[in-house]
Formats: structure tokens, C-alpha cells, sequence
């Protein structure tokens, strides 16, 4: 059971996913998105996490799945309009996540101005790694993250280039919605997303501090 002091297996917790799409210029611009003035929020349920071990599944119904690698943060205090001067208090660690993106879904919602649900919070669509204690990560807001697909260098960004701060993201979310120890933040991602195939090997990693891999398969 999920309790204070175990927060290592927080995707056991069952709690928020809370997403920050646009949050890097150059990933922005590349797929033809203005820059945003706040930050922009879309959520996954607990359901879309897998871990390494386990694959990562392409829906039927998408025929364009992305790649996001992206910074996570962990929550580890509850607080509703979290001041920014003490937002990292709240911050119990982080992990490297993927926001795997049903790009064809989404432009088909972006289009129609429905939401992304399908698109973004599908089963498996959150691949995490182990558990990084806030200890372990002293510059958060200065971290290389990169991806590979089948050995080939597709991503890679340093968390410097965010648009918003990890203190101005926790301060903003949380005037909306109360983040709770065990949510999980996913920080947006840098430029280089593109599409994977079926049995293609994805690895990704922050700096040389940790590394993570899955395989992508499709079930229909
Ligand atoms: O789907 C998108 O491009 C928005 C997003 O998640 C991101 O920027 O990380
Ligand atoms: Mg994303």
C-alpha cells in the first residue's frame, strides 16, 4: 500500500499526472505551435503508467505515435496556490517520463477543437523511470535529457531551455488544482520528436545520472 515514506514506487500511488505541452520554444516552433503565454495543462490518469519491463503499446486507432521525453516531478508535500519562493519545498524528486503522443489523434482534436484525451492518456502512454531523490538532481532547472530510437540520437535539451520554471509550473498548477504527494509533473519536451514503429527499442536518459528502456509494440 501507498504510504508517506515510499514515494520510490509513486506511479503505485494512483494519483495526478499533470502535463505541460509547449513548454520548450524549439519544440514549439516545430510542430508550427505559437509559444504560449501560460503554461498549457492536459492530464493522464494514473493507468498510463508502465514501467521498464513491460512495453510500450500503440492504440489501433493511432498510426503516428511520438515520442516526448520529458523531465518529471514528484510531489512530496500538498498545497493549493503554492508560492513560488517555496515551491521546491514541496518537490520530493523526479523522473525521466515519456509522454507518448498519438500525433495523427491529436491534430485530428487540434483540428476540431475537441481534447487530446485519446491522443495523450491512453494506456501506456506514461513510461517512467526509478525514482530520482531531489538530492541526486542539485540543478533540475540545468539537466541534459536525450532519446534514442534504435541507437540513433533523436532528442536531446537542457531543462534550461524551459519556458516555465519548475517553481513558476508548481505556483501556476497548483492555484488550480491541488497538487498532492505522489503527483507526478511532466516538465514538457525539448525539440527532436518523431514518430515510432512497432519492436522499435527506445532509451532515454538524464545526463549519465540514469537511463531507461522500452520496446514498442502493437496489440491490434
Ligand atoms: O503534444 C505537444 O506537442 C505538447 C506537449 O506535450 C509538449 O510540448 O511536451
Ligand atoms: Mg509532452
Amino acid at each position: 500500500m501507498a504510504s508517506a515514506g515510499n514515494l520510490q514506487r509513486f506511479w503505485e500511488w494512483g494519483k495526478k499526472i499533470i502535463c505541460v505541452g509547449r513548454n520548450y520554444t524549439a519544440h514549439a516552433a516545430e510542430l508550427r505551435n505559437a509559444v504560449p503565454s501560460e503554461p498549457l495543462l492536459f492530464l493522464k490518469p494514473p493507468s498510463a503508467y508502465v514501467r521498464e519491463g513491460s512495453p510500450i503499446q500503440v492504440p489501433y486507432y493511432c498510426h503516428n505515435l511520438h515520442h516526448e521525453v520529458e523531465l518529471g516531478v514528484v510531489i512530496g508535500k500538498r498545497g493549493t496556490a503554492i508560492p513560488q519562493e517555496v515551491a521546491m519545498q514541496h518537490v520530493a524528486g523526479y523522473a525521466l517520463c515519456l509522454d507518448m503522443t498519438a500525433r495523427d489523434a491529436q491534430d485530428e482534436c487540434k483540428s476540431k477543437g475537441l481534447p487530446w484525451t485519446l491522443a495523450k492518456a491512453f494506456d501506456t502512454s506514461c513510461p517512467v523511470s526509478d525514482f530520482i531523490p531531489k538530492e541526486q538532481l542539485c540543478d533540475p532547472g540545468n539537466v541534459r535529457i536525450w532519446l534514442k530510437v534504435n541507437d540513433q540520437l533523436r532528442q536531446e535539451g537542457s531543462t534550461s531551455q524551459m519556458i516555465f520554471s519548475i517553481p513558476y509550473l508548481i505556483s501556476y498548477i497548483s492555484e488550480f488544482i491541488t497538487l498532492e504527494e505522489g503527483d507526478l509533473i511532466l516538465t514538457g519536451t525539448p525539440k527532436g520528436v518523431s514518430s515510432v514503429q512497432e519492436n522499435d527499442e527506445l532509451e532515454a536518459g538524464i545526463e549519465d545520472i540514469l537511463k531507461m528502456k522500452f520496446r514498442v509494440v502493437r496489440t491490434d
